[in-house]
């Protein structure tokens, strides 16, 4: 799996650290100015097939909670929208703030969510492990898609229910038959995609950004057991919600947002 050893918390060095990695020329996450984005009618549909199977575990990493997918063999995967190669799914997690004004890692002129899903890939046409891909830059993909309050998120409850188990850093529980799909929008073909990077260290500029257009809807009360959640362990005294797990907005340098609608 591609769980990172790296411990991140709001205290990490890495917060108080350059704000941009060093000589990075491709930084995530971004604001997405909707007029500034280029309308490419070569990008094609974006295709996951994903097997619930394969999923795993859910840990808690001091930076965000992974629901972690065995991703020995191609059993889920992502091909087609920006994508030459076929992607295998590794983990999904999530940013989100301690108010439901502020959360998520990208925006949309300017326009904050209250959390944001990443569903993170590796290309396994290139590479063999993970950890080899995520140094490379056409090494992985991850699939943003905003959450806003509204509605509670059927699907979503199987999680919620279980994210107690792992209040504390480096905590893990078995989590198995989730399908990752049913966390997508309905409508999956409208999108945005850039070339980034991992907003956690190591901060390489690994990452094919493939944004939705269309939000999900979870309920205050599901959110409000992601913000339950503590960076630290269960033997540091003072305990500290996880909560605004976001990096800073880089600066664009250049790049350019394509989309795929008009
Ligand atoms: N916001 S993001 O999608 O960029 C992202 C956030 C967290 C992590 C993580 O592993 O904690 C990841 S990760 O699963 O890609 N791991 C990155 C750190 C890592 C590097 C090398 C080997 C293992 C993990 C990605
Ligand atoms: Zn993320």
């Amino acid at each position: 799996a591609c769980s990172s050893k790296y411990v991140l918390s709001a205290l990490h060095p890495m917060w108080q650290g350059p704000l941009v990695a060093p000589g990075g020329n491709r930084q995530s996450p971004i604001d997405i100015r909707v007029r500034k984005s280029v309308f490419d009618p070569h990008l094609k549909p974006l295709t996951p097939d994903y097997d619930p199977r394969t999923c795993s575990q859910i840990w808690n990493n001091g930076y965000s909670f992974l629901v972690e997918y065995d991703d020995t063999t191609d059993k889920s995967t992502l091909k087609g929208g920006p994508l030459e190669d076929n992607f295998r799914l590794c983990q999904f997690h999530f940013h989100w703030g301690e108010s439901n004004a502020w959360g998520s890692e990208h925006t949309v002129d300017r326009r904050l969510f209250p959390a944001e899903l990443h569903m993170v890939h590796w290309n396994s046409d290139k590479y063999s492990r993970f950890e080899e891909a995520v140094m490379e830059e056409n090494g992985l993909a991850v699939i943003g898609v905003f959450l806003k309050i509204g509605k509670r998120h059927e699907g979503l409850q199987k999680l919620v229910d279980v994210l107690p188990a792992v209040r504390h850093k480096d905590s893990v529980v078995e989590f198995t038959r989730f399908d990752p799909a049913c966390l997508l929008p309905s409508n999956i073909d409208d999108y945005w995609t850039y070339a980034g990077s991992l907003t956690t260290p190591p901060l390489t500029e690994a990452v094919t950004w493939i944004i939705m257009k269309q939000h999900i809807e979870v309920s205050h009360d599901q959110l409000a057991v992601f913000r339950s959640l503590l960076f630290t362990s269960a033997e540091e005294e003072v305990q500290k919600s996880m909560v605004n797990n976001f990096r800073v907005q880089q600066s664009l340098q250049g790049r350019t947002v394509r989309s795929s609608f008009t």
